[in-house]
């Protein structure tokens, strides 16, 4: 059955990341990203790992695992090398309600991560069920030559545009086909032709001629 994909407001939540590798490091990086309130559990962090939780505020335990430490999380991850200790978070999880990733064990993922594209609060994210996450890497980086980061600096133009047009157009209909026509290729190529500037003013130009139609 397909998963179901969101994008979920992790700040100040706290999320408990069990192991000290690479493959923990890697979620690491991304959970901070997203402004959760990290707490590593690993009985040998590596220099990688210590490093970033010290420069972005993580809480790193240097213990092994223990149910106590997944208390009030709302997600753990599981990312050991250890059979064992991954299968008994992910039943400490199920006890105590908390979603649960284990990383070597797709049957014992409560949710996937995907393969992300990132580019400024544009996201872009590819899954494969886990049936071949190394696919869903390489596809990021055929996206990540597509969508560069223009496109994140357009997105924050649209952001402006659709602000300005719920403000003066109350037809949803007329914002539909407005914005239809703003968020379409010739308009990002005028934008990354001319500028932030010249594309505002005749984005606004455009609006306005919406507005004196109605
Ligand atoms: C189920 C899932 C659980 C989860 O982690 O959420 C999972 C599971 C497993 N991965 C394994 C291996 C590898 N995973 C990667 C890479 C990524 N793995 C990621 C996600 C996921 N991996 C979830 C499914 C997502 C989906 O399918 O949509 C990505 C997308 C996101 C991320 O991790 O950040 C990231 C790419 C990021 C990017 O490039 O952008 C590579 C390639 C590499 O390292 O370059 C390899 C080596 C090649 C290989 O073995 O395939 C193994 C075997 C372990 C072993 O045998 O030791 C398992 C366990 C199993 O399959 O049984
Ligand atoms: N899902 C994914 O994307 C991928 C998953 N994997 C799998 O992920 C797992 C971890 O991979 P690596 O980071 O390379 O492993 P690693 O061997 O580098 O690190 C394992 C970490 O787990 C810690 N650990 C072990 N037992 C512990 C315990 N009882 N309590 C706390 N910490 C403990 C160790 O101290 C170490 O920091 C492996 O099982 C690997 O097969 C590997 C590649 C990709």
């Amino acid at each position: 059955m397909p998963k179901y994909p969101i994008f979920l407001d992790l700040t100040d939540r706290r999320v408990v990341l069990v192991g000290g590798g690479a493959v923990a490091v890697r979620k690491a990086g991304v959970l901070l990203d997203a402004g959760a309130r990290l707490v590593v559990v690993a009985d040998h962090a590596g220099d990688v790992l210590t490093g970033l939780c010290t420069e972005r505020g993580a809480q790193l335990i240097r213990a092994k695992y223990a149910k106590e430490y997944i208390a009030e999380a709302v997600l753990a991850i599981a990312a050991t090398n250890d059979e064992k200790v991954n299968r008994q978070v992910y039943n400490d999880c199920q006890e105590l309600g908390i979603l649960c990733n284990v990383v070597d064990d797709p049957p014992l993922c409560d949710f996937f991560v995907p393969a992300v594209v990132r580019r400024g609060d544009l996201q872009i994210a590819i899954g494969t069920d886990g049936y071949c996450p190394a696919y869903a890497g390489h596809l990021r980086e055929k996206l990540e030559a597509i969508f560069t980061e223009q496109h994140g600096l357009f997105l924050a133009e649209l952001e402006w545009a659709r602000k300005r047009i719920i403000e003066v157009i109350e037809d949803p209909a007329d914002r539909k086909v407005l914005l239809g026509e703003l968020v379409d290729d010739e308009s990002f190529d005028y934008f990354t032709a001319n500028g932030s500037d010249a594309w505002r003013e005749k984005t606004q130009a455009c609006i306005e001629s919406h507005q004196t139609k109605n």
